[in-house]
């Protein structure tokens, strides 16, 4: 059983700590950016290597310090990742996170997780994030990947279509509610 709540933070409104700037580091950055390309993401990091700062200027919203680690860092921010590859500097880091009540995710290390990155769909409008509970992330990615390619383009245009048909829809909230239930029992419906 899987008692994780997922929920879809506006990255691009809060600001994100991202500690370390390796291979795990440009992991975590990418995936983020690929599904919030405007995410505030301030990264502090001793050394950054030449992938993670090519995945870093495609950004303008992500900024480098190139600096130790500092509980100062902290200051201001809403979401910590820490992704070193010095377990003792990812324990401080959660800690003095966690003294702060800030969300914490140490990459890889889920016992020091508030939570965890899930594989994620993006179609359009339609965002599927994707958890196995941190028993298999290589399930995740294969699942994402399945799910990217078995959904067509066109599901954003159903979404569009069904938030137009909504809007000239006249009656009051429980006739909406019946209306767009009716039109779209079709995608549920077993043949
Ligand atoms: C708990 C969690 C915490 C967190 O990091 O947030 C975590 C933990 C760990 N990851 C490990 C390794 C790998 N992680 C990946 C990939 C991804 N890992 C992601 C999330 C999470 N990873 C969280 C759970 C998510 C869930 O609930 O399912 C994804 C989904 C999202 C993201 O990273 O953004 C992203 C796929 C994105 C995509 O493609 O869509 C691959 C696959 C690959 O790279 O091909 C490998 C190598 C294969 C392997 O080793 O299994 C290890 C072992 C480290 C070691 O060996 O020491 C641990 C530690 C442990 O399992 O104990
Ligand atoms: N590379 C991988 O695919 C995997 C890595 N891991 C583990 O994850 C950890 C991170 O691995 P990588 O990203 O590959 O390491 P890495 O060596 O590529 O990157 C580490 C980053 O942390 C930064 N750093 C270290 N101490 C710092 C400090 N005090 N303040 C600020 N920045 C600091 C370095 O400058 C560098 O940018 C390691 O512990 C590794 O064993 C686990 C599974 C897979």
């Amino acid at each position: 059983m899987n008692h994780l709540y997922p929920i879809f933070l506006k990255v691009h409104e809060l600001n994100v700590l991202l500690v370390g700037g390796g291979n795990v580091g440009t992991e975590k950055l990418e995936f983020l950016l690929k599904s919030s390309p405007q995410a505030q993401v301030t990264v502090v990091a001793k050394a950054f290597i030449p992938a993670f700062l090519e995945v870093a200027e495609r950004s303008e919203t992500v900024t480098l310090i190139e600096d130790e680690y500092h509980e100062k860092y902290l200051g201001g921010k809403h979401i910590v990742i820490a992704a070193t590859d010095d377990k003792a500097v990812n324990r401080q880091i959660r800690d003095e996170a966690k003294e702060r009540f800030l969300l914490v995710n140490v990459a890889d290390t889920p016992e020091l997780c508030d939570f965890y990155l899930g594989g994620i769909v993006t179609k359009g409008n339609l965002k599927i994030a994707i958890s196995t509970n941190g028993k298999s992330p290589t399930t995740a990615k294969r699942l994402r990947q399945l799910l990217e390619e078995v959904l067509p383009e066109e599901i954003d245009d159903l979404l569009e279509n069904l938030h137009a048909y909504r809007d000239t829809l006249k009656g009051d909230f429980e006739y909406k509610v019946k209306a767009m239930n009716e039109l779209t029992e079709g995608l549920v419906k077993k043949r």
